[in-house]
């Protein structure tokens, strides 16, 4: 093995260091701590085990979590109901619905009904519609994540070629937009694309979003590429990301394992972006760039 390894669960712990650190201060100016309200729908155990590590999280940094969970046979109006009992709560500036939700329930129409400014997921098309037009918005947790992991390890991205694998709206289209953003040159590669090694060979970045265990292979990268492993995939062997790590990591220059990769990364954005919200929703100045 040749690349370094991206080590996200370090990173990921001193981001939620430093939005504990400016807890206080948001305390003393708003007379109250930032405030997460998690909604999870039915017994799903993967569900439930981030559910629980996300509160957890969320009262380290000092912050208050709210967690709601409501049985699998809650009616799309229910769960309405209690979205918008929490948009109108003081207490809480971000909201968070645990996907996936029931087959019954029509997802969409319960992330609109979430008010944008306490969308710390950034699934409203309001905060994608924000994000795709540079304005000042919420940016879905798992791709902004990546960014970090990507902007620490490479600093300016500028000109950098970048392959996004996967074009979902929680994790491939933001992640392109927010490349796109840092001015790096972004191809975004599905399962309807022709010949996908064709595009990894030249790629400087590659962030694989596909949901197939051990889909990417070493011998489709450019050496010394940095590959950042977004999958989240449970096998008998244990969970395992959408690159073939052992391959990759005989080629690429840098790399994240999964896990202790992105996936803490996603819990520390929204422990940050709840920290914004809080700042937005209290009028309370956060300093530009601070976190
Ligand atoms: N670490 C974390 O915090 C998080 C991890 N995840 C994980 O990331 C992965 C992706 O999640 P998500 O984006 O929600 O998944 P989706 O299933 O919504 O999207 C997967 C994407 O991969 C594409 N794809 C599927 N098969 C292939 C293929 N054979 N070749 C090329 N592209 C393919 C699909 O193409 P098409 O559009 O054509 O169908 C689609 O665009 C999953 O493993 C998920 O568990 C997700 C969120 C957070
Ligand atoms: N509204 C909503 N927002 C989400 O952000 C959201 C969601 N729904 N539904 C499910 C996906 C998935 N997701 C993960 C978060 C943390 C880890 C994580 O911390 N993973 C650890 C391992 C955890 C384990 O061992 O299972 C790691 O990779 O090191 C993984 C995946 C957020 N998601
Ligand atoms: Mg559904």
């Amino acid at each position: 093995m040749t690349a370094d390894i991206i080590d996200g669960k370090a990173f990921a712990a001193g981001l939620r260091a430093r939005v504990a650190e400016l807890v206080p201060a948001f305390q003393a100016a708003a007379g109250r701590v930032p405030g997460l309200a998690v909604v999870l729908v039915g017994e799903d155990p993967a569900s439930a085990v981030y559910v629980r590590s996300k509160g957890k999280q969320t009262r380290e940094c000092g912050m208050e979590s709210f967690e709601h969970k409501l049985p699998a046979e809650t009616t799309q109006e229910a769960l309405i109901a209690l979205v918008d009992q929490l948009n109108a709560d003081p207490a809480v500036d971000g909201i968070l619905v645990q996907l996936p939700l029931p087959k019954h329930i029509d997802e969409q129409a319960v992330l609109l009904r979430i008010n944008p400014d306490k969308d710390v997921d950034g699934f409203h098309p309001v905060n994608a519609g924000r994000l795709a037009t540079g304005l000042h918005g919420f940016v879905p947790c798992t791709p902004l994540g990546c960014l970090m992991l990507l902007e620490d390890r490479l600093g300016d991205l500028t000109g950098l070629d970048a392959v996004v694998i996967g074009r979902s709206n929680i994790v491939g289209k933001p992640m392109a937009a927010l490349l796109t953003r840092a001015s790096a040159t972004v191809t975004i590669v599905h399962s309807r694309t022709r010949n996908l090694p064709h595009y990894l060979k030249h790629a400087d970045i590659v962030v694989a979003a596909v949901g197939r265990a051990h889909f990417v292979k070493g011998e489709w990268l450019k050496p010394g590429a940095t590959v950042i492993d977004v999958g989240i995939n449970r096998t008998d062997a244990g969970l395992v990301g959408d690159v073939d790590f052992d391959s990759a990591a005989s080629v690429a220059g840098a790399i994240t394992p999964v896990p202790g990769g992105v996936g803490p990364m996603t819990i520390a954005c929204l422990l940050r972006n709840t920290l914004v919200a809080a700042h937005r929703n209290a009028g309370v100045a956060l300093e530009k760039g601070v976190i």
